[in-house]
């Protein structure tokens, strides 16, 4: 066995206290040995988390990971307009080249701010399970399916796809990727697809992810057409169950809370992405008090514009407050939990948490910057005051993935030169 000690920290522990503490490693098993005092001596190899804080990797709940290539191409639209006239069209013209080098921009940024896990909804997704398996993170990916405008025969494909990408990623990279079945909302995949796959998708024994009651646009027609809340709705369509996760949840009235604390089905909160196309503010709170799983997730580039589970998870705790108009709701603890387990539960993984026997995926963040100066809540630090530059080393499965700020598993340069070539040829063409 080769181990890893993590030594002369504060350690974060599941129960959102902090301690000082040395980890250790089983790097071949990707796992928690040990967490405790006097470890280093019992380690192959060490890793100074002295002035630091030891967290579990920060899991992003929702992404579209590739769309950085569009980070800062369209901003200042509302959801829809934004999709229909700006990225929906630009999309069209991807290649599987550009998905896989987006995809590696987004994964150099999870790692260098501390993320060592996340959900993904895209198309080309063999393509972002290789730069999953070459960058070294954990994910459960799917392929985005969307019938709106599509015959029935294409509509059928690219369900179809979505099963088939489900099916045959589920497990790759060591077991570091896990898949899901993907409708992208409720809206964009007709009914009668949904009736057809979702029990397909059950078969697989994946779970459902999809975004859900984003805007109001997404209420109303599912309300005036059915009679029923979107919710409701999906559940008739088997979409609510244990383990089955949705993105954004802004528009939920108090019964669909309560269906979704009834199935088991939670909710990735994507504050900066409401934010930015206006969508509105969940209410997360209200959620977390019903007895909700909430995670949090950056969704894609393009609407946030950036991948910091740090930088969302402060923006979960301001407008949480603001939304109830109550300084005391969405507090650091309950903003730090959802950042780690929070999402880690909602996605179906076991990370998030650093303890004997979890997945060896930890962050560690300096903690000797004049903005973290001095240490009075840790826990305070991480939800209000840390920014991604501050984390030193991300472990995922026990493998370091940058040591002292510096990448191992992705060459920096070439990665962020080969995406912005890639964005701006990708770009020319949409537009010519
Ligand atoms: C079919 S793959 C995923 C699809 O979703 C688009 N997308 C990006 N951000 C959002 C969002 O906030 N709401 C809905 N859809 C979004 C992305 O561009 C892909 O086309
Ligand atoms: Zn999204």
């Amino acid at each position: 066995m080769t181990t890893l000690a993590i030594t002369g920290g504060q350690v974060l522990l599941p129960d959102i206290s902090v301690t000082r503490a040395d980890v250790l490693i089983d790097q071949d098993g990707g796992e928690i040995l040990e967490i405790g005092d006097g470890l280093a001596g019992d380690a192959d190899e060490t890793i100074d988390a002295s002035g630091s804080l030891v967290t579990p990797g920060f899991v992003n709940g929702h992404s579209h990971v590739a769309m950085t290539l569009l980070r800062g191409y369209a901003d200042d639209k509302p959801l829809d307009a934004w999709l229909q006239e700006d990225i929906f069209p630009t999309e069209a013209e991807l290649t599987p080249e550009d998905v896989h080098v987006g995809a590696k921009l987004g994964l150099l940024e999870m790692i260098k701010s501390g993320t060592t896990a996340f959900a993904d909804m895209y198309f080309m997704v063999p393509q972002i399970a290789d730069a999953v398996e070459e960058a070294g993170l954990r994910a459960r990916l799917g392929h985005g399916v969307i019938t709106v405008a599509s015959n029935d025969e294409e509509a059928r494909a690219d369900a179809q796809e979505g099963l088939e990408v489900a099916e045959a990623l589920d497990g790759r990279a060591d077991g570091r990727i896990s898949t899901a079945f993907m409708p992208h909302s409720l809206t964009t995949v007709g009914s009668e697809y949904l009736e057809e796959f979702v029990p397909k998708a059950r078969e697989l024994g994946v779970p459902i992810h999809f975004h859900g009651n984003e805007t109001a646009n997404e209420v109303t027609p599912i309300v005036e057409e059915r009679g029923v809340r979107p919710m409701a709705y999906a559940a008739e369509r088997g979409m609510l169950e244990e383990g089955d996760f949705l993105a954004h949840g802004v528009h939920l009235d108090e019964s669909e809370i309560g269906l979704l604390a009834e199935a088991g089905t939670s909710v990735i909160h994507c504050p900066a992405s409401n934010m930015k196309l206006a969508s509105g503010i969940a209410p997360v709170q209200r959620m977390l008090d019903a007895g909700v799983t909430v995670g949090i997730g950056t969704d894609g580039a393009a609407s946030n514009n950036d991948l910091s589970m740090l930088d969302e998870t402060r923006d979960a705790a301001m407008i949480g407050k603001l939304k109830d108009g109550d300084a005391s709701a969405v507090d650091a603890e309950s903003a730090v939990r959802m950042m780690t387990q929070g999402s880690a539960d909602a996605i179906g993984l076991e990370s998030g948490r650093l303890e004997e026997g979890a997945p060896a995926d930890l962050a560690v963040i300096d903690l000797e910057q004049p903005h973290l100066t001095p240490h009075h809540d840790l826990v305070s630090h991480l939800a209000y005051a840390t920014a991604a530059a501050d984390v030193r080393h991300t472990i995922c499965d026990g493998q370091v993935l940058m040591r002292d700020r510096d990448v191992l598993t992705l060459e920096e340069e070439s990665v962020r030169t080969a995406a912005g070539e890639a964005a701006m040829a990708l770009v020319e063409r949409a537009e010519n």
